[in-house]
């Protein structure tokens, strides 16, 4: 495809982020694209919001999957692009536009000319929540066409273009969400000896949850607790009887995981009792550690090393991908993909190269024929 085109599709895509298994739009701009490629070795599957699109190979051994995902966060845009997000509130600030684009460019190679092994594009929605992997892969379409390997990449605003990343063995962490509610008593700002207030409740258990990773997760381990976001109270003059944080935990192995829940259900258990009202956790979406194929990961390398891109060796990050759950069914592997970005994932400023789609849609076409 040229740059002309990929470019073209990016930016139409950006401008209609939507969150997870609401990807109407989404779906229907990939469909109308798909309708249009020769359809004589392709069959389409629409699976919620996502579609898994088959391409038969000439001469089969196999099955490679491909995955993208597909959905938008619900942030507002900040860059002045002119192709900035159509929806308020909603942006592709995590890349899947681009995700997106280089999976067309690859499945419009295919489709023109497909490979010698069979090809499974997944186009998987709710990557950043409450996760599209793990039921996609109960689907029925997933199971006639599993695919004997699969892989996927994910943009790097840290890497310059030309540039791709990755590891055998643990990539990204395990990830759980993390939603606690706090009910106390309300009551007038003068009189705090008559009430439960929970926005101090809260506070305290804010820099509690500090202590786990500081204190109770063995230092040759690691893990991540942020409370991205605290609601509680309604004026400055009434002592709230609620509050609520919103957070996610971050663990290298699933047993980490575990003892840091555990640690926060006794911190928890504490504060009831020290602040006289009732906690309640919920875990949300949890994704499972993406671990990569060390030999798959090794033909990468050597495929980028043909292309004159730049294979880095990458370090575990503690971002968390839902792909995971397909990582722990079938081998394969993900892969950073340099995009040159000041601004990083989850900013309302980023804004990655477009020179990258061009080097991802030709590794991936090329792992595609290769792998
Ligand atoms: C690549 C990336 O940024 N992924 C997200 C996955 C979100 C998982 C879930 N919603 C959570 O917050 O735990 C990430 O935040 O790492």
């Amino acid at each position: 495809m040229e740059s002309k085109q990929l470019i073209q599709i990016r930016r139409d895509l950006h401008q209609i982020p939507e969150l997870g298994f609401q990807e109407e739009k989404t779906q229907k701009y990939l469909l109308d694209f798909i309708e249009k490629l020769p359809q004589d070795d392709l069959e389409v599957e629409t699976w919620r919001t996502g579609i898994f699109v088959k391409v038969s190979g000439k001469n089969p051994k196999k099955t490679i999957g491909y995955r993208t995902d597909i959905d938008g966060l619900p942030l507002q845009e900040e860059t002045n692009l002119e192709f900035k997000s159509l929806h308020e509130g909603r942006m592709h600030a995590c890349g899947h536009d681009f995700h997106m684009t280089i999976a067309l460019s690859a499945l419009e190679a295919l489709a023109n000319e497909p490979a010698d092994d069979h090809i499974l594009f997944l186009f998987q929605p709710a990557e950043e929540g409450p996760g599209g992997a793990e039921p996609m892969l109960e689907a029925a379409p997933m199971k006639k066409w599993k695919p004997d390997v699969i892989f996927a990449l994910h943009i790097a605003p840290e890497l310059p273009v030309g540039t791709v990343s990755s590891r055998a063995g643990l990539l990204f962490a395990n990830t759980s969400e993390l939603f606690i509610d706090l009910i106390g008593k309300g009551g007038h700002a003068a009189y705090p000896h008559l009430t439960k207030d929970m926005v101090v409740a809260a506070s305290s258990l804010v820099t509690q949850l500090q202590q786990v990773v500081a204190r109770r997760v063995d230092p040759l381990d690691s893990a991540v607790i942020t409370v991205g976001k605290i609601n509680g109270g309604t004026v400055q003059n009434i002592i709230s009887e609620h509050a609520r944080l919103e957070g996610t935990i971050r663990t290298m192995s699933p047993n980490a995981m575990e003892e840091v829940k555990q640690e926060i259900e006794k911190i928890t258990k504490g504060l009831e009792i020290s602040n006289d009202c009732k906690v309640s956790i919920d875990y949300g979406a949890n994704y499972y550690q993406v671990n990569n194929d060390e030999k798959l990961v090794q033909q990468f390398s050597q495929i980028a090393d043909q292309l004159d891109v730049t294979y880095v060796e990458a370090s575990p990050a503690m971002t968390g991908e839902d792909f995971g759950y397909m990582l722990k069914e079938m081998p394969g592997f993900m892969f950073w993909l340099g995009v040159n970005s000041e601004a990083g994932l989850h900013n309302a400023k980023l804004s990655p190269d477009e020179d990258a789609l061009r080097v991802g849609s030709s590794l991936v076409i090329s792992s595609l024929k290769q792998l």
